[in-house]
């Protein structure tokens, strides 16, 4: 990746640098999908290429995150090989004042969700555009499907309240695929006043894999800012 020149795409490799600083050698690392994570994982591989982190291994949430590591010579390993995970580094598409997040703009909250909440400690990466006061103000809550039960779905969806939506691709005909087969369905909310009995209520519809709403999962939101044309990077 080459140097950020954009104030948005400056926020998002200043907060990716600051939690790939935090990854100490000898850590199993759960490493999350998106453009922000990117600079994370860019950031963790330069580490280890100096010398500076030595013996740590990845968790990829997504292909993308896969790719990711080994064109940066992070070693990846698996869930069926490790007891635990010290910490992962994800984005994420809004954050609330109390740290509860929807995400799923890449399509990839299922596998982040195991990741995230196995860490023992989680930091969010995010610019400062994705702050809300309450979850759904933006960003539509992203349900993954199993292909078969899209429709009825869609149906139990608006039943609740919520305006569906499937997601489609961008330069690919039909709608999107996630990594394990399945499709996402774009939920808008008017107001989401509980997201923790949402995100319940929502996996609780037959067909549904996982949805985008994480609630206490994160311990650490580093926000990326600009100040006086600098970025920086502030903690909640
Ligand atoms: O949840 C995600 C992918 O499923 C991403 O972490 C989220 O969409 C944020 O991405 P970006 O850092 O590109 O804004």
């Amino acid at each position: 990746m080459t140097a950020a020149t954009d104030p948005v795409k400056l926020m998002k490799q200043e907060v990716g640098k600051a939690a790939a600083a935090l990854v100490k050698s000898g850590s199993i690392v759960g490493l999350g999908t998106g453009s922000t994570t990117a600079y994370a994982i860019q950031f963790i591989g330069e580490r280890l290429k100096s010398g500076e982190l030595k013996d740590i291994v990845g968790v990829p949430t997504s292909f993308q995150a896969e790719v990711l590591a080994k064109q940066y010579g992070i070693p990846l390993t698996t869930l069926d090989a490790i007891d635990h995970i010290d910490i992962a580094i994800d984005g994420a598409d809004e954050v609330d004042p109390h740290k509860n997040l929807i995400k799923g703009g890449g399509a990839a909250h299922t596998r982040e969700k195991v990741v995230d909440y196995l860490a023992n400690q989680f930091i969010v990466v995010v610019d400062a555009g994705k702050l809300v006061d309450r979850l759904g103000s933006v960003f539509p809550v992203p349900v993954e499907v199993i292909p078969m039960a899209v429709t009825p779905v869609m149906q139990a969806i608006e039943k609740l309240g919520g305006k569906p939506e499937l997601r489609m691709g961008v330069k690919k005909a039909g709608p999107v695929i996630t990594d394990q087969g399945n499709m996402v369905v774009d939920v808008k909310f008017d107001a989401i006043d509980n997201p923790e009995n949402l995100e319940k209520t929502l996996n609780n519809i037959p067909g549904v894999l996982e949805n985008g709403i994480f609630v206490n999962c994160a311990d650490v939101v580093l926000i990326g800012e600009v100040k006086d044309n600098q970025p920086v990077v502030r903690k909640i």
